[in-house]
């Protein structure tokens, strides 16, 4: 069955990117249904335009079977999966583990068990995708961010596998962004030092990681692919 106007699940989406991609998504007519974690202005900003917010605690296997389980009631058939949802945690000298343990519940056993759970959602689907959020950093690996490069390496991977064992009906693929918008508390020092890094130098905003979802969404030929958007950091 193919599903005219199915919806789109983005996690995170309750801040910053996958906000705006919510809100985009919604401007161009799909449904969406997001996960959020805390209660946010942005959550009930895409409330108030329609979109289902589903809880989610990606830092323990039952927290995202639970999720699952709250998402099967909400929807038959998905156009696509966008894997969003994220932490960005330093190295804590003692906690070391729990960091690590938590970036690979919501960077990898996340998205590998919702697409597995969710796979037949997408199959009613034509077309149907995959994106999964990764990090530029993976290329060469982080002194500082030692976890969540690791863990989002691990992301890429699944981008690959799943790419391989869902084709041809659902297309997988990934986005590698580097910074494209600062935290609040960055200051003038931190964000001269990081744009610096690239060769364009410039702080993009989450609409470049919009215009990477829209361009893997419409592609009907692209599948297990990353895509770099990073403003030539690798060429600086
Ligand atoms: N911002 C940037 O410059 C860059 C971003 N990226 C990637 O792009 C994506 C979007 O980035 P950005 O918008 O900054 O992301 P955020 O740091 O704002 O995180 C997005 C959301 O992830 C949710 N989240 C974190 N941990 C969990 C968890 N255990 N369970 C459920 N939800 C969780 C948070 O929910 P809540 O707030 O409700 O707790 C948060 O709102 C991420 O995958 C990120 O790694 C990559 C490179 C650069
Ligand atoms: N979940 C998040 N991941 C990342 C963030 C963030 O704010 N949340 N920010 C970055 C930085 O911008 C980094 O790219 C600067 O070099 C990386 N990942």
């Amino acid at each position: 069955m193919t599903a005219t106007n199915a919806p789109i699940l983005i996690t995170g989406a309750g801040q910053r990117v996958g906000l705006h991609c919510a809100q985009r998504l919604l401007d161009e007519g799909h449904p969406v249904i997001f996960s959020y974690r805390s209660e946010r202005p942005g959550v009930q900003a895409l409330r108030e335009r329609g979109a289902i917010g589903v809880f989610a605690d990606f830092s323990t296997q039952a927290g995202i079977l639970a999720f699952i389980t709250q998402l099967n009631t909400h929807t038959q058939s998905l156009r696509a999966i966008i894997h969003n949802a994220s932490a960005w945690v330093a190295e804590t000298p003692g906690d070391e583990s729990r960091a690590f343990i938590d970036m690979f519940s919501v960077h990898m056993l996340a998205p590998y068990l919702i697409n597995l759970h969710c796979s037949p959602l997408l199959q009613r689907s034509t077309p149907a995708d995959i994106v999964h959020i990764s990090d530029d950093v993976v290329r060469k690996g982080s002194r500082q961010h030692i976890a969540y490069c690791a863990t989002k390496a691990g992301l890429d991977s699944l981008t690959l596998s799943f790419a391989a064992q869902f084709a041809p009906h659902i297309k997988v693929n990934g986005i590698a962004p580097a910074m494209v918008m600062f935290n609040e508390g960055d200051d003038a020092a931190y964000r001269a030092k990081v744009l610096a890094k690239s060769a364009l130098g410039i702080e993009p905003g989450p609409e470049v990681i919009y215009q990477s979802v829209r361009y893997l969404l419409d592609n009907p030929y692209v599948t297990g692919t990353t895509l770099t958007v990073n403003g030539g950091r690798h060429i600086k």
